[in-house]
């Protein structure tokens, strides 16, 4: 009875330290296989999507370890920014979370006594996270609340990688530079704009753009808008927030547009604007995923020149009518975006004062004639290799990283 219990004993024994060190194996090796990549960027929606593309890139190995379930996705964005919306409505699986954020404005503001608090208390807050996420590594995409998570991640000696979309870098990619591994640009003209204390960083990558947003065919897009077939499809947009002045130029000229085209006009949240009496006419404040249909039955874009915008455009080969929000309200990146653009031969780029009535319509009528040469121009623009580059250089860097510890 004795010998019969030290046997069950010590098999028991036996079991228990397999299952543990069976448990102690998972443990490490799940360790092993899993990174926390922390994405940052924010403000409007062209600082959002391409993190989207990243994950889209099919064949990347980071997608790849994405569906494999061996990545874990945290997203720092804003309280109230665009950001949060579009992640928590289209990214189920990604974590998001708030944090302070303040602007550093370059004019006088009441706020530019509080902000500075608020951006301290975002840098602490991006701190903390960073640390309970055990984030692998930071990717970011610019706007205000990018700055604090780069910035505590560089406290924390997490590797950290920035991409400016436009051809003149904005204030969070000047900020952030200094404590970025790996500084990616959209356009090679910024590489020249960039200062050389840091040049030895900067890669021209292109634009990371999602794959999702060519899965339209043209036939599926009229039906999804209800748009006559036989007609030519203008879109009109002004960015993701919408552009008023725009939207009340377009306003004064779509009635005669709409006798010989279908039109689907972006007006931004909070824009609608009633125009009675027009069937071919659509408008809409924001497109989600509908998006990819507005550029599949797209047959002429006339839209601001955010880089997102116009890199999508162009790899989607819709010709573009190109008017640049201009130095009144911005640092003037979007005129020298278009101007890159129309001096490849990709875009028309005009000013928005001379945009106006009979010679607007005269420039949209003209570019309608001249549709298989624009897009013929194109053929030379960037398609959706960018995403992939992107994500893979990430992946790479996550596993150096990994290795090195
Ligand atoms: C006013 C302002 O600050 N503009 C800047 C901001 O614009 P913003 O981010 O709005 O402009 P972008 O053209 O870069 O991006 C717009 C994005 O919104 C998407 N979209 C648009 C409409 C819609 O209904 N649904 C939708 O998903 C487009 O597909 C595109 O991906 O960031 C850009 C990138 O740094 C800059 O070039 C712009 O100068």
């Amino acid at each position: 009875m004795k010998i019969k219990s030290i046997i069950i004993l010590g098999i028991a024994q036996i079991i228990f330290k397999h299952l543990i060190e069976m448990a102690q194996r998972m443990a490490q090796k799940e360790s092993e296989n899993h990174f926390n990549v922390v994405l940052t960027g924010g403000g409007t929606a062209g600082h959002v999507w391409p993190h989207f593309a990243l994950f889209e890139a099919s064949n990347s190995a980071l997608a790849k370890a994405f569906q494999e379930n061996k990545i874990n996705v945290h997203y720092v964005g804003s309280q109230s920014g665009m950001e949060k919306d579009l992640v928590l409505s289209n990214q189920p699986t990604w974590k998001y979370y708030s944090i302070a954020t303040g602007k550093l404005r370059r004019y006088f503001s009441l706020k530019n006594f509080t902000d500075p608090f608020l951006i301290l208390l975002g840098i602490i807050q991006a701190f903390i996270l960073l640390g309970k996420v055990k984030a692998s590594i930071v990717f970011s995409k610019g706007g205000f609340v990018s700055a604090p998570v780069v910035w505590a991640a560089w406290l924390r000696g997490i590797p950290i990688i920035i991409h400016e979309s436009d051809a003149t870098p904005a204030l969070a990619t000047k900020l952030t530079i200094p404590f970025a591994l790996k500084a990616l640009v959209a356009f090679p003209e910024t590489i020249k704009r960039i200062s050389p204390l840091f040049q030895n960083r900067v890669i021209e990558i292109g634009l990371p753009i999602r794959e999702s947003l060519f899965s339209a065919t043209k036939e599926e897009s009229q039906k999804y808008f209800s748009l006559s077939p036989e007609r030519k499809t203008i879109l009109i947009f002004g960015g993701s927030l919408g552009a008023q002045s725009l939207n009340k130029k377009m306003f004064d000229i779509i009635p005669e547009l709409h006798n010989n085209y279908n039109i689907i006009h972006i007006v931004g949240k909070g824009n609608k604007f009633e125009i009675p009496g027009l069937s071919n006419y659509r408008q809409l404040e924001f497109l989600n995923d509908g998006m990819k249909f507005a550029y599949a039955c797209a047959d002429l874009a006339i839209c601001r020149a955010g880089a997102s915008s116009i890199f999508e455009l162009a790899a989607a080969r819709v010709p573009m009518i190109l008017i640049p929000l201009g130095m009144h309200a911005s640092r003037g990146d979007q005129i020298i975006n278009a101007r890159i653009f129309m001096n490849k031969g990709w875009a028309q780029s005009i000013d928005e004062n001379t945009f106006q009535n009979n010679s607007a319509i005269q420039l949209i009528e003209s570019t309608i004639n001249s549709l298989e040469e624009r897009k013929k121009a194109l053929e030379s623009a960037p398609t959706k290799e960018s995403a992939m580059k992107t994500a893979d250089l990430i992946w790479e860097i996550l596993l150096k990283n990994e290795n090195n510890k």
